[in-house]
């Protein structure tokens, strides 16, 4: 296994990019998830952020849910939701993110007592502060998670598309949790409401399941991009179907790895998407629980991919035409990836 040469690292770090595939607390640095443990003695997650690298292995994807779920139970107030909020911005920014979809479960909060308005409030809150003061653009994603079935999802729903709860950085649908037992078609008419509303239709498809889920997102729940789409290799007709439709995958390389979805990153499959005509964007999905973050994954593909400076910029470019960005945003962070390509490829 080849490594990233020191200069791609370097580019990768100051390169402008955009996150489209980022859980809220799955971004909860170990320094975060520490502070919130030491808060509330009685969870079982260490508060020590050494013992948190042991914590956040994986035996397989349950095994990941599991553990996200206690991380969940940690944040219970407003205030907690302000905090997170605002620090996953920050190290968004300090990799230079300039866009990120954040993908927010808000049935999971509410069911746990945090008032909608409230939270709301505090997810608005940070964003206002991120865009100000770190120059990052954040929006959201509100996700069903699958197994808590029909009931989570009609509250997600509600809470998306109830003018007078959802909020105004809203930009997005999703369903996620894990696909075993959960079958994407009975989410149909959630989805039709969400999309009846203004909202993207994003979901997780692929990751634990075989190809035939991705083709229940694109057919019953109209998926625009598809949460990781991994095992869609398998299936020469739904590679084709996604490049001829321009359908992005988000793909997560460690996280795959971390939660055994795939085996090795030399196995992953993102190399066959791409050359299958696909339009790739590289992700992070739950970063320091996989120990990761945007520019690893960045790194990861320029190996995987055998990219320069320039494939970079355009997979970097990829994100940000994926996005659900409006258009002058979108130009603005190109011109501005190709102004730092430039001038970095200039002799
Ligand atoms: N790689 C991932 N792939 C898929 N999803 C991922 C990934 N990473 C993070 N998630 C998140 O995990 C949540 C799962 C939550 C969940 O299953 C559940 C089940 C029953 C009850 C409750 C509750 O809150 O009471 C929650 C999803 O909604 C999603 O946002
Ligand atoms: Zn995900």
């Amino acid at each position: 296994m080849t490594t990233t040469p020191d200069h791609l690292h370097a580019f990768i770090a100051d390169l402008p990019k955009a996150e489209l595939h980022v859980h809220h607390v799955g971004s909860a640095s170990p320094r975060i998830v520490s502070e919130l443990a030491a808060r509330h003695p009685d969870s079982k997650v260490p508060t020590d952020p050494e013992a948190l690298v042991d914590y956040f292995t994986f035996t397989d994807f349950a095994h990941f849910i599991d553990v996200y779920l206690s991380v969940v139970d940690l944040i219970r107030t407003p205030e907690d939701v302000r905090l997170l909020t605002y620090e996953v911005a920050r190290d968004l920014a300090r990799q230079q993110v300039r866009y990120a979809e954040l993908t927010i479960t808000p049935f999971s909060s509410t069911r746990r007592g945090i008032d909608e308005r409230a939270f709301m409030e505090a997810v608005e809150d940070a964003r206002k502060a991120a865009e100000s003061e770190f120059g990052t653009v954040l929006r959201w994603c509100f996700d069903i998670p699958g197994e808590a079935g029909l009931e989570a999802a009609e509250e997600t729903t509600r809470l998306a598309t109830d003018d007078r709860v959802r909020p105004e950085g809203l930009v997005s649908f999703g369903l996620g949790g894990p696909e075993i037992g959960v079958p994407r078609p009975q989410f149909k008419p959630y989805f039709d409401r969400a999309i009846a509303a203004g909202l993207h239709s994003v979901p997780h498809a692929g990751e634990t399941t075989g190809p035939e889920t991705v083709w229940d997102a694109l057919t019953h729940l109209r998926a625009e991009r598809i949460g990781h789409g991994t095992s869609s290799f398998r299936d020469p007709k739904l590679l084709a179907h996604l490049a001829e439709h321009r359908i992005p995958l988000e793909v997560c390389p460690t996280s795959n790895i971390a939660t055994r979805a795939v085996r090795t990153l030399d196995e992953h499959p993102i190399k066959e998407f791409v050359e299958a005509g696909i339009v790739v964007t590289v992700n992070s999905d739950d970063p320091p629980m996989f120990g990761t973050d945007l520019n690893s994954e960045y790194a990861v593909a320029a190996r995987l991919l055998n990219l320069d400076e320039q494939g970079l910029a355009e997979l970097a470019k990829n994100a940000v035409d994926a996005s659900f960005l409006d258009e002058p945003g979108r130009t603005r962070i190109k011109n501005e990836i190709d102004t730092y390509t430039s001038t970095w490829l200039a002799p």
